[in-house]
């Protein structure tokens, strides 16, 4: 993730940083211009105006004072002039709220939407990846908003320098040195700032891996599918002192720097008030000996507290500008990240069929462990075969579903697909090709239609397809009882949401892979969420449906895969046995150890239920 500026590899970012990120300036401006270009421009004009206002503003209560004594004419233009000023600055106020607010929301929109954009074209292996899980979330949290900040400070530094500028003019054109004074303080104490905004930002930066957790712990305590355990288990106090415990620690880091920058603020604050009042004193002497009118001692007056606060605004709107450049840093490294495939999926020759799927010498190691999830398989995979796979948790079964997929790009061997090898097609063809049901599929809180639909988005608005694919799966009749049909909202988190049971949804789930025109059909372990009876029926019914295709099944349950032509067996990342079950069965190997020990403890259960119900009857 890196761009070798430290921001995304795990180093900290220095000053050096800051003054590098300033190199995304343009691109900045660019998408500022890009998201509405008048609104840009007004905000410029509204700006610039606001800057010279309370210069002028000063002038008309000088000359308001002075006209006093000057006569009724010039008391009336110094009145109105004042009241022209009033109501420019009014308007030119609430325009910039109106232009701000819509401007933000555009371009917060799209800086999101570019970066779920960004989101879904990763890789499973980047995405699956720690740091890339943390660069995210900085994004996400973070980052979003920094673009209209630093829109918003650069106008807001220009119209305060404006305003200093040309407030400086009217004390320069009594004292130049007492402009100096004014100004310089606050110019001293920005390099102090600067590093303690630095610090800041680190800490922040430093903070997203165990803000993550924080985000997981709230997650577990607050969503349906795992308060249950949450309570059963008691665990809710136990996640609440965790959370507790990494909000605590933040709250100490602020604290700390909260408490340096209160101790500097207080040193400026203090060097600033004597500079202003050795400023105001010599004023005050001028006006005693005479060289001062009335109107102008107040406008100096009015200046000097317009010079402090406007050049402290620039300094503070500069240090929060630095500070926002380095998360723009993070932003465009999110966005410019490229991945680590070592293939393209875009390019390569049209696929119009699987026929054939072959491994030779695959092994796979996933890149944060350090042993082989899969050894040099070898196998192929034809067309109306229907192969299922078994083994222990952890064999590998998964992986190399994945692997077929394209998910991943394998470690070592080759993949050909169609003879060729698997990159000289193009991967989204070929990962269009193959419907699958995960292990952990998902349950998408949204309709009926939509669930199956999004097998096949094209084709989401065609109820033929849907229904059809509903009763492929054995789930049309549910389908049809529901009150709105296929418009049933599914889940528990939106209005009017059906709940449906582990094994329903997973019927659902199946519905969605029957909505591709595919080749391979992928079933990966059922067995969770459906009784023996349902699973094998799931299995065979999927068979028969997809007899000129390929089809492969996970299962830990051996009676549910024995209808299969093939049955391999895996164990630490190898194909151990390969076979039909009779086969397997005469071999007398894992496969037969396995059966047995499955039908020895059916058999068992069977006759504790016949002496349950005969003692019962
Ligand atoms: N994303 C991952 N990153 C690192 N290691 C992984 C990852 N996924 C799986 N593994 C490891 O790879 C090995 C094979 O896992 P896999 O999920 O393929 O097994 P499986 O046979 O499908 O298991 P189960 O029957 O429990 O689903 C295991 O040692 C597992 O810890």
């Amino acid at each position: 993730m890196s761009d070798g500026t430290g921001v995304g590899t795990g180093q900290e970012p220095g000053i050096s940083n800051i003054i590098r990120s300033f190199r995304y300036w343009p691109r900045v401006f660019q998408m500022l211009w890009t998201i509405s270009p008048g609104y840009l421009l007004i905000m410029s004009v509204i700006n610039l105006l606001q800057g010279f206002l309370p210069a002028l503003s000063i002038q008309a209560t000088q000359q308001m004072i002075n006209s006093i004594s000057a006569g009724h004419s010039e008391m009336v233009s110094a009145l109105l002039f004042f009241l022209a000023i009033a109501v420019v600055y009014g308007l030119t106020s609430t325009s910039q709220n109106y232009f701000e607010t819509l401007y933000q929301t555009k371009l917060s929109n799209h800086i999101n939407v570019a970066v779920i954009e960004k989101s879904t074209t990763l890789s499973l292996e980047d995405f699956e990846n720690a740091e890339m899980q943390d660069q995210l979330k900085r994004v996400q949290n973070e980052s979003g908003f920094r673009p209209f900040q630093i829109a918003k400070q650069i106008f807001s530094i220009l119209s305060n320098v404006i305003s200093l500028i040309s407030i400086s003019v009217i004390i320069v054109s009594w004292s130049w040195w007492a402009a100096v004074i004014l100004i310089i303080v606050p110019a001293i104490s920005f390099f102090t700032f600067l590093k303690i905004g630095q610090q800041e930002f680190v800490n922040l930066w430093s903070r997203a891996s165990k803000s993550r957790s924080a985000w997981y712990l709230s997650y577990l305590i607050s969503r349906d599918n795992t308060f249950k355990e949450v309570k059963l288990y008691n665990l809710g106090a136990h996640f609440t002192q965790k959370y507790k415990a990494i909000t605590d620690g933040f709250f100490k880091q602020d604290k700390k720097l909260a408490a340096n920058r209160v101790k500097y603020a207080s040193l400026y604050e203090l060097i600033e008030i004597i500079a202003s009042f050795t400023v105001i004193v010599l004023a005050m002497l001028s006006a005693l000996r005479g060289a001062l009118p009335v109107g102008n001692v107040v406008a100096i007056l009015q200046s000097i507290t317009q010079i402090q606060s406007r050049s402290e605004a620039v300094v503070q709107e500069l240090l929060a500008l630095c500070q926002n450049n380095l998360y723009l840093e993070q932003l465009f490294t999110f966005l410019d990240y490229e991945e680590k495939r070592a293939f393209s999926i875009t390019e390569g020759e049209k696929l119009h069929a699987i026929k054939d799927i072959e491994f030779r010498d695959v092994s796979f190691q996933y890149s944060n462990s350090d042993h082989y999830a899969l050894h040099n398989l070898n196998f192929t995979i034809r067309t109306g075969q229907k192969i299922a796979i078994v083994g222990h948790n952890g064999s590998g079964k998964s992986t190399l579903i994945k692997l077929l997929m394209k998910l991943y790009q394998q470690s070592a061997g080759r993949i050909l697909v169609n003879g060729q090898d698997i990159n000289h097609w193009n991967i989204e063809d070929y990962q269009r090709r193959i419907g699958v049901v995960f292990q952990d599929f998902v349950q998408y809180e949204m309709s009926v239609r939509q669930n199956i639909g999004y097998g096949n988005i094209q084709e989401i608005e065609n109820e033929e397809k849907i229904l059809t694919s509903a009763q492929y799966a054995g789930i049309q009749p549910l389908v049809q009882s529901f009150p709105r049909g296929l418009d049933t909202q599914l889940g528990l988190w939106f209005e009017e949401g059906h709940q449906l049971s582990g094994g329903q949804w997973q019927r659902i789930a199946i519905a969605r892979a029957f909505m591709r025109e595919a080749d391979v059909y992928i079933l990966d372990e059922p067995s969770s969420f459906l009784d023996p009876e349902a699973e094998r029926d799931v299995f065979e019914r999927m068979g028969r449906l997809i007899e000129d295709r390929i089809g492969i099944f996970i299962s830990h349950r051996l009676s549910s895969v024995n209808f299969a032509d093939q049955i391999w067996v895996m164990d630490q990342g190898e194909i151990i046995e390969m076979g039909t079950h009779r086969e397997l069965m005469a071999l007398n190997g894992n496969y037969a150890r396995m059966y047995r020990i499955q039908a020895e403890s059916y058999a068992s259960k069977e006759q504790e239920e016949e002496v349950l119900h005969t003692n019962m009857g």
